[in-house]
Parts: structure tokens; sequence; C-alpha cells
């Protein structure tokens, strides 16, 4: 007789939604967490992060008060003050993760790191717990590279960076992907000196067209950004840490925070014991996010391998599952995930946005027939007003004007990300068609969507047409 109806390991995001709705649906529930409820996003990703964002980007509006003839002295940066308000950030969105919440909701929570111990058991906390449903929503951890010497030195990853009290000096980030590039620019912008150590090019998974203004604004802001560089060794030093690389030359900083991705944290769980399929890149599961080798157990969030999808590292990606798995799971509803209108947002100022697919991989998946449209953002009036009129708004659309993906990069384009979402697959006429608001930043993407249908509208037998119609209809 089974303990529970689901058990879910993993009080993050995705784990701790699936758990809410199982409960919610009158159904046993045990959730097990060994660390924080809220898991990386509340505790050490999503919330501290943007928190720290909100603090520098007050510094550098002040800074760039000026422009609109109110002069400000360089802001004096509280550090304190600064870690007091992320701290404020996760309590104020603490309480929606809170334990009681989810026990008064009916679910068992378990603090306890649990383990697979068969196809429906699952030990924690020195008992065992039989299931009917498991769903695995362990996440993922930041992966450490095997850089000789670095054991020897003192690194920081986002599980440790944000606990810091004292503010970094001078700090080393080792990658430019979201994590490196948001946390450079907000401890620049907070006044501390940053190098960014990238082996390849910063934010290499966007389109390259959106990588200028941004390189652009890190400059501005202080960041030295060291783009095609291999770091060999890491060694102590008096300031901190020193960096050795490829061509010998030396970096040093205070403190040196690796971010160089993460990884699903599959380490523990025992999938084996269930029969659990995994690879590196995660647990492996059909559409339905269902595991490919034990029917009674479901993936969702970093953790999950959709087959031939791949996993992905967002909060919106576990959101997306947590729909996927309460049909599959909870209704036994047909579901499929699909990532054809997933997006994706580096929080930097300017952002870069990415929704669907860009045109780099579009044309690497052999699409023909691509039409690419581009409305610059030095055009858009809301920005000239606000003496910040750079970045693109650039559309990828088939020959019959359905929009494919959209790459963007601007000030305040992070917020034009949920309008594009639900555009994906349609037909550039709902934009063109829309009134959109003016002067708004998202205007900018009816101008952009326009601009599929400006050619043929001015073309010469349109022109002969109208002229026609004009003078000769009544
Ligand atoms: C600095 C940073 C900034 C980020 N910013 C964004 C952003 O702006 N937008 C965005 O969409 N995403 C962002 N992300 C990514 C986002 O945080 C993750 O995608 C999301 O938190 C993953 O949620 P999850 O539920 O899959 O896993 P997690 O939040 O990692 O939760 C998994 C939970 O499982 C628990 N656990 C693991 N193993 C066991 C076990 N054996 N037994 C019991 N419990 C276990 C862990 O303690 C953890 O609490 C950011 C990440 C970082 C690090
Ligand atoms: N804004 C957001 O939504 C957001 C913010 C932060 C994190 N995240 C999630 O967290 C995940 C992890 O982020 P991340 O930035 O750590 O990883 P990432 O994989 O996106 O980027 C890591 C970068 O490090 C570089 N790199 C790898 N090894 C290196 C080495 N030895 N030396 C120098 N550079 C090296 C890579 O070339 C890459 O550019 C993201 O993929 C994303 O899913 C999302």
């Amino acid at each position: 007789m089974p303990d529970v109806d689901v058990a879910v390991i993993g009080g993050g995001a995705a784990g701790a939604s699936i758990a809410a709705i199982s409960a919610g649906l009158g159904l046993k529930v045990a959730l097990f967490e060994r660390g924080a409820i809220g898991g990386s996003g509340l505790n050490a990703g999503c919330v501290p992060s943007k928190a720290l964002l909100a603090a520098a980007r007050a510094a550098a509006d002040a800074r760039r008060a000026h422009r609109f003839g109110i002069r400000i002295a360089e802001p004096a940066i509280d550090w304190p003050g600064v870690r007091a308000h992320v701290g404020q950030a996760a309590a104020a969105l603490a309480p929606n993760h809170a334990e009681e919440r989810f026990r008064a909701m009916g679910a068992t929570v378990v603090r306890a790191a649990a383990r697979f111990a068969g196809r429906d058991v699952i030990d924690a906390g020195g008992r065992r717990y039989r299931f009917r449903r498991a769903v695995v929503a362990a996440g993922s951890s930041p992966v450490v590279p095997s850089i000789p010497g670095l054991s020897e030195v003192p690194f920081l990853t986002t599980d440790t960076l944000f606990g810091l009290e004292e503010r970094p000096g001078h700090l080393l980030i080792l990658g430019g992907g979201p994590i490196g590039l948001e946390l450079a620019q907000a401890h620049a912008r907070l006044g501390c000196r940053v190098t960014v150590v990238e082996a390849a090019a910063i934010a290499g998974r966007e389109d390259p067209e959106c990588l200028a203004p941004l390189r652009r604004a890190l400059a501005a802001d202080g960041v030295v950004l060291r783009e095609g560089s291999r770091v060999v060794a890491a060694e102590p030093h008096e300031d901190g840490v020193a960096l050795r690389l490829e061509d010998d030359e030396q970096l040093t900083g205070t403190h040196l925070l690796i971010a160089v991705g993460r990884a699903p944290r599959l380490a523990g769980l025992d999938l084996a014991a269930a029969g659990i399929a995994f690879t590196p890149r995660g647990v492996t599961t059909d559409r339905a996010l269902r595991s490919v080798s034990n029917r009674r157990v479901w993936a969702a969030g970093d953790i999950a391998d959709p087959q031939g999808l791949g996993p992905r590292g967002f909060t919106h990606a576990g959101m997306q599952h947590v729909g996927i798995v309460a049909k599959s799971m909870l209704f036994r509803l047909p579901a499929r995930l699909s990532y054809d209108a997933f997006p994706r947002v580096v929080f930097t100022d300017p952002g870069i946005v990415q929704i669907g697919p860009t045109e780099a991989e579009l044309r690497a998946a052999g699409r023909s027939g691509l039409v690419v449209l581009r409305w610059p953002l030095a055009d858009n009036d809301r920005l000239v007003v606000e003496g910040r009129a750079e970045g693109l708004v650039k559309l990828v659309a088939d020959s019959k004007g359905r929009l494919l993906g959209a790459s963007l990069v601007g000030p305040g384009v992070d917020e034009m990300a949920a309008l594009f979402v639900p555009l994906i697959g349609t037909k550039l006429t709902t934009l063109t068609d829309a009134p959109l608001p003016y002067p708004t930043v998202s205007e900018a993407a009816r101008r952009a969507a326009a601009e599929f249908y400006t050619p043929k509208l001015l073309s010469a037998p349109v022109k002969r047409v109208v002229g026609l119609m004009m003078r000769w209809l009544p």
C-alpha cells in the first residue's frame, strides 16, 4: 500500500508548485527538501540577482541624471544597505515558499535529502516512503571547472556570493553567460572593479547583432571583458587570487566568482535504484516529462531533459513543466512540451531577449525562405525622449509572414518578451494591426513587423492600382 499519492523531490520553483497543485487536488503529497524551500531561484538565483541589479540600476540612474540637467554627486554605495535590500527582497517573497503554507494545504514536508530505494520507494530522514507517482525536481548547481590550482584558492559560486558580507574590491568572474554578465554589471555599478574572463564570446547563445550595445554599456560601467581568454591556472595572491591565462598573462583580484554554467543535481538521488534513465544532461523523459524507463516518475525544472529538446535552466521553463506534469500525471491528459516560443532574457541594461529560435538556429536547422526584419531603437520615440535610444528589434519570419523568432536588445526590452511569446507562429499582421500604445519601447515591435509588408505595399503595381482607384472610382 503506497504511503503517498505524489512524492516530490525538491522544493524549488518547479517541485513546490507541483506539490501545491497535487495537494490542492486533495492528493496525499510528500515534498522532500534538504535545504530551503524556494530553491535556487529564491535563495541564490533570480531573486537576489535581480534585487542586486535593481540597486545597481539606481546607482546608474543617479550617474546618468546629468543628461536631464540634474546634477547628482557620485552616489555613495552603502554596501550593508545594498545587502539589506537584497535580503528584504527574498524575505518579502519567502512566505510563498513557507513550509507552513504547504502543511496547511495538507502536504507532508520532509526536511531531508531524499534518495530512491526502489522503483516506487524513496528513503528520506530515516524513513521509507512508498509512492504511486513521483516527480524529480532536484534542480541544478554551479559547475566548477577543473582548472589547476582552483581548489587551492577561495572562490565563490552563486551559492555563496549572496552571503558574502564584504564588497569585493576587484571581482574576477569566470564565464560571460547570463550569470556572469548580470553580476558583472551589478557589481561594477555598485563600485567594484570587475573583470570577466570568457573562453569564447559573451552571451554566446544570443544573436550576435544584439551584443554590441551590451558590450558598449558594460565598458561604460567599467567592466573589463576578456573574451576568447582561457584560464590555465589559479593560485593564491596577496590581493586574493591570481588567474594565469593561456598567453601567460596574470590577472589578479580580491574575489573570484565561477559562473561557467550549471549542471543537474543528479548526485545522491540514486536514480538507478528506481530504474530512472539519466545522462549528465538530466533525467531522460518523453515530451510529457515522464521518465522513459520508470513510468511512475516524472521530472521537472532544471533537472529535466525532455528527449530531443535538452534541458533549460530557467524558472519559467520549470513553470511550463509544471503545467505539463499536471496535465500528464494528475489529469492523465495528453501533454507535449514544446520550446518553439520559449523566451530567455539577460537582465543587463541594456537587456537581451530571445523568443523562439535565433536566426542562426533556424538556418542551422535548415529553414529556408527566412525573412529578417530589423527596427533600430535609435528610432524609438520613447527611448529618444529618455536619452537612451540604442538597441534593435530583429524579427525572423517565414516567407508567408509568420513570426518564427525575435531577438531584442535595448533598455526595457525584458518587458517586451511577454508580448512576443504568444505571437510566435502567428502572422505579423497581429502586430501591424494592433494599436500598441505610444510612446512605448514595445511599439518598435509593430514598426519591425511592418517592414515585412512595406516593400510589398509600396511596390510599383500597388502604386498603380491605388492611383487608378483614386482617380477613377468615385
Ligand atoms: C544567479 C542566478 C540567476 C538566475 N536568474 C534567473 C532569471 O532571472 N530568470 C530565470 O528564469 N531563471 C534564472 N535562473 C535560473 C533559475 O534559478 C533556475 O532555473 C530555477 O531556480 C530552477 O528551479 P528548479 O525548481 O528546477 O530547481 P531548484 O530551484 O534548484 O530547486 C531544487 C531543490 O531541490 C532540492 N534538492 C536537491 N536534491 C535533493 C534531494 N536529494 N533531496 C531533497 N531535496 C533536494 C534543493 O535543495 C533545491 O531546493 C538564475 C539562476 C542563478 C544561479
Ligand atoms: N536571466 C536569466 O534568465 C538567467 C540568469 C542567470 C542564469 N540563468 C540560467 O542559469 C544558467 C547558467 O548560467 P551561466 O551564465 O553560469 O552559464 P552559461 O552556460 O549560460 O554560460 C557560461 C559561460 O561560461 C563560459 N565558460 C565555460 N567554461 C569557461 C572557462 N573555463 N573559462 C571561461 N569561460 C568559460 C562559456 O563559454 C559561457 O559563455 C543559464 O544557462 C540560464 O539557464 C538565467
